[in-house]
């Protein structure tokens, strides 16, 4: 009984490595699983270490490099286009269309010192996760209660000048794996009214050559985010938002558009850690490509 129950043991994980190697949906939901555990793995691990110093935006490096290996582990190459244009000396606004949990893979890539996202305040509730997130000085807003939203970005445009912190936002306000942009939120664009500064409007391509919650599918790709040119906002008051929001979603809406396309025609096949025919990372380790490197 017990050989027989030992047999079963070792065949689990033979069965298992089978059933990853042959079938998508299997592959997908174990990958999209080990993501999520090294989340929280790495958050339970390291918030400790970043509780020493308290919540700063500093601890932001910490969180980058739990985050930076995995692309590694997928075989995801970022290609970054653009990058000079997040060497701004002060505090600036980033806009970044948002697909999915995925961004992050995108987002440790390029994301500039001192930068630090608006979350959703659920995100705080997720134990470590949240912890991590908090000690990293991201700012949270309840989605739910436009009031308090609002006077969580008018206290930040102040922070902004006084500590020289650039922020990151998702202005579509949520997830979005469509092929086109949601309508934006307006946030983003009085906070950097208010704060008058620069917004540098940021687009991942599309992710559907490689990812795809629907099918189930998620394999090794190329994922290119291309900094576009940053836009000023001296001068400008809130009447001018919604024309700044407008002019600023138009250039984005066509970049993305543009990299649908071209990403299509050239994705090639890189071979993740946690793939078949795995053999180690072949792209670049802070972004290639087009102008080859990130900022920071
Ligand atoms: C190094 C490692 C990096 C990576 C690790 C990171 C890990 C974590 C990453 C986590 C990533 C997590 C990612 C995530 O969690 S994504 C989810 C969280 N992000 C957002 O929700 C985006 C920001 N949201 C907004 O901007 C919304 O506008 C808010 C929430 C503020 C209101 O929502 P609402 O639906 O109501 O929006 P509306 O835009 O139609 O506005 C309605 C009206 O309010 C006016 N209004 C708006 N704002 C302001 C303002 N500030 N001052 C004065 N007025 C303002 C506006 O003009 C309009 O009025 P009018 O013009 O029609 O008269
Ligand atoms: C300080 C020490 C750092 C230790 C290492 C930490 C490791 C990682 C910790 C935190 C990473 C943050 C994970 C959050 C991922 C969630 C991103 C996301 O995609 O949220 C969804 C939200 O946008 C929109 O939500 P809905 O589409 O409206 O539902």
């Amino acid at each position: 009984m017990d050989v027989l129950l030992l047999h079963g043991l070792l065949l689990l994980p033979l069965a298992a490595l089978l059933l990853y190697r042959c079938s998508p949906p299997f592959q997908y939901l174990l990958k999209v699983a080990f993501f999520n555990c090294w989340i929280v793995a790495t958050a339970t691990l390291l918030s400790p270490f970043a509780a020493f110093r308290g919540r700063s935006v500093e601890n932001m490096k910490i969180l980058r490099a739990a985050l930076l290996p995995l692309k590694r582990f997928y075989g995801i190459r970022m290609r970054v286009s653009g990058s000079e244009r997040l060497r701004l000396p002060g505090p600036f606004v980033i806009v970044c269309n948002h697909q999915a949990s995925l961004d992050l893979m995108g987002m440790v890539e390029i994301i500039p010192e001192r930068c630090v996202p608006i979350a959703k305040r659920e995100l705080l509730y997720l134990g470590t996760v949240g912890w991590a997130c908090w000690l990293s000085g991201i700012i949270f807003i309840d989605r739910h209660r436009r009031d308090a939203a609002i006077e969580v970005i008018s206290h930040t445009a102040s922070t902004m000048q006084r500590e020289n912190l650039r922020v990151w936002v998702f202005p579509e306000g949520t997830r979005n794996p469509g092929r086109s942009m949601l309508p934006f939120k307006r946030g983003a664009f009085h906070l950097a009214v208010q704060a008058q500064v620069p917004i540098v409007p940021i687009v991942i391509s599309p992710y559907w050559n490689f990812f795809s919650p629907k099918e189930k599918r998620f394999t090794s790709g190329t994922c290119t985010i291309r900094i576009l040119p940053s836009v000023d906002t001296r001068g400008l008051s809130p009447k001018d938002v919604p024309e700044l929001t407008e002019s600023v979603r138009q250039a984005m809406a066509e970049a993305l558009a543009e990299m649908s396309t071209s990403d299509h025609r050239d994705q090639d096949k890189e071979q993740p850690l946690l793939g078949p025919g795995a053999g180690g990372d072949r792209g670049s380790p802070r972004g290639q490509g087009d102008t080859a490197g990130s900022s920071n």
